[in-house]
């Protein structure tokens, strides 16, 4: 679904590159956890891959074209597939919530009677049944997310990339956004979500791809949010006076 053969991106050629080299592969249902500092290339990772970027050399493939070749105007065909979560949310301020999904459904030439059949839908989803008529200052940081969610997944893409989307949101609800992440990737959709939460990453058990200054250090199945973060520990040896061999004695 996403691959990026040895793909390196400059923004500044005298400074170390963004993204260094980096060969990944996001298979279609996968779920993944892009972590590393701040710096480390998340946001460019998920840029090149909405080619809001061009990789610098290297090739990437999304949704099985490769994005060099994309001609500009076949671009938006590929956004199409693709929603975006962000850590703001973005939503229209003036916009019902229901007019706030409804508008991603109406610029992709969606006709009226699909919108209104697919907006309730969607946001029983998300959770925010009966509360279509709200506007965004009404709702909880956590229930703008969902909204935010519900646009992004209301056209049915292939992929959804969510860019810290529980920077702003507090921990209980972090992890039921997440969750909601988690449930629409079961209906078939691949996520990719940068994320520096660790309690987050630690809890979910996905794969976890790691950036360090634009290189892959980490990608593990089921990882936590470092290395190893809950290793099986072995029993302290216990030292014993009486073992001429001061088996357990510390160095
Ligand atoms: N438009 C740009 N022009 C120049 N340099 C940029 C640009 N965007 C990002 N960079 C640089 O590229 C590197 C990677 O940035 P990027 O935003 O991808 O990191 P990140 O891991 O998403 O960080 P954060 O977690 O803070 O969002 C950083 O050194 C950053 O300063």
């Amino acid at each position: 679904m996403i691959r990026f053969d040895h793909v390196t991106k400059t923004y500044d050629p005298t400074a170390r590159p963004a993204l260094d080299a980096v060969d990944l592969e996001v298979a279609r249902g996968e779920f993944v956890f892009l972590v590393g500092a701040s710096g480390s290339g998340k946001s460019t990772f998920l840029r090149l891959v909405l080619k809001e970027e061009a990789a610098t050399s290297g090739v990437v493939h999304v949704a099985g074209k490769e994005l060099g070749r994309l001609s500009s105007w076949k671009v938006p065909h590929l956004r199409r597939q693709i929603g975006v979560v962000f850590q703001d949310f973005r939503l229209l301020p003036g916009k019902t919530v229901h007019q706030n999904v409804a508008f991603a459904l109406q610029v992709v030439g969606r006709s009226r009677a699909a919108i209104n059949a697919t907006v309730p839908e969607v946001l029983e989803l998300v959770g925010l049944d009966g509360k279509g008529g709200r506007l965004p200052h009404e709702l909880s940081g956590g229930e703008q997310q969902r909204v935010a969610i519900a646009r992004a997944v209301a056209g049915g893409p292939a992929i959804l990339l969510a860019d810290e989307p529980t920077g702003n949101l507090d921990p209980t609800t972090s992890l039921g956004i997440t969750r909601l992440l988690e449930t629409i990737n079961g209906r078939g959709t691949t996520v990719v979500m940068a994320t520096h939460d660790d309690d987050i990453v630690d809890s979910m058990r996905k794969r976890v791809v790691e950036l360090v200054d634009g290189r892959v250090v980490r990608d593990e199945r089921q990882g936590g949010y470092v290395t190893g973060t809950m290793p099986v520990v072995p029993p302290p040896v216990e030292a014993d006076e009486d073992d001429d061999e001061g088996r357990g004695a510390t160095a």
